[in-house]
């Protein structure tokens, strides 16, 4: 597992600022980022992965900065950027493609241990069964576990997410996510998630970010994420997902904790 460190990060496109003055600090955890549409959530992905450039500021793993594309940081986008015509298997060993480059990704001649982890990764998100089906002939949700499971392949770090169940249907999006924090829990990795879903937020996520036009608006733990707070973030129409949320977690097993909650 390792550190990420971001500070005093700004990014500014022209005379728009979309992400001011943030710091924070992520270590061993899966952390959600909330924050209304054009809260800087996107912008603040990408500076860390390296897409996007900060205009100020920084942003570290283990304390060496992070510049440009790195092969320990891990990303999963809400279209999940897929190769549609081949199977699930192919598309989970092309994570490989960070590590070993595209000369020995084309001619197929990654590693065993490459393979051997591409079938791991499919076995975490639940499709092992389905590693020669081709990605086409897939749900979105099982589109989505394949992006996780190539994501793992790269055998990053630190895992970041945007948005990654936002055009799933609710049921879909709770497996989705199940099977993310799963793969984060089991290959250790360090996890940041962007989510607008407050319920499906609260149901996973073991620290809430939250930013607010580009600020810092709060960095809390399950139990201070109140429906006040939410409401600072998107006004009180929010609130009533996080109740319903909460209603539905005190009637539940107590040992039912949330990376367990996933379908087979
Ligand atoms: N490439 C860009 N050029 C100019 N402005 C941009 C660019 N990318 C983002 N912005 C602006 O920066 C602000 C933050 O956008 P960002 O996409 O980071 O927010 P977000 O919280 O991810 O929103 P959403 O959930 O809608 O994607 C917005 O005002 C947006 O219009």
């Amino acid at each position: 597992m390792s550190t990420l460190t971001v500070e005093n990060l700004t990014k500014e496109y022209g005379d728009v600022t979309a992400v001011e003055d943030v710091s924070f600090e992520i270590e061993d955890e899966f952390v959600v980022l909330l924050g209304e549409s054009g809260a800087g959530k996107s912008t603040m992905l990408r500076c860390i992965n390296g897409l996007t450039e900060p205009t100020s500021g920084g942003v570290y793993l283990d304390g060496d900065p992070l510049v440009g594309s790195q092969p320990e940081v891990g990303m999963i986008f809400q279209q999940h950027n897929l190769v549609e015509g081949v199977s699930a298997y192919l598309n989970a060993l092309n994570g490989s493609l960070e590590r070993t480059g595209l000369l020995e990704s084309l001619f197929q001649w990654q590693h065993r241990e490459d393979k051997e982890r591409a079938l791991d990764a499919l076995q975490t998100v639940g499709l092992l069964d389905e590693a020669h089906q081709r990605v086409s002939q897939m749900s979105g949700g099982q589109q989505q576990r394949v992006g996780i499971a190539r994501a793992l392949v790269q055998d990053p770090s630190l895992l970041l997410a945007d948005e990654p169940v936002a055009s799933l249907d609710p049921a879909s999006a709770e497996t989705v996510m199940g099977y993310l924090k799963k793969a984060a829990g089991v290959h250790e990795v360090t996890a940041l998630v962007s989510l607008h879903q407050v319920n499906i937020a609260a149901h996973f996520g073991e620290r809430f970010i939250g930013l607010r036009d580009g600020h810092l608006l709060f960095d809390v733990e399950p139990d201070e994420l109140t429906p006040a707070l939410i409401d600072d973030l998107y006004g009180s129409v929010e609130t009533v997902g996080l109740a319903e949320q909460r209603d539905g977690a005190e009637k539940s097993d107590e040992n039912d904790t949330p990376g367990q909650r996933v379908e087979a």
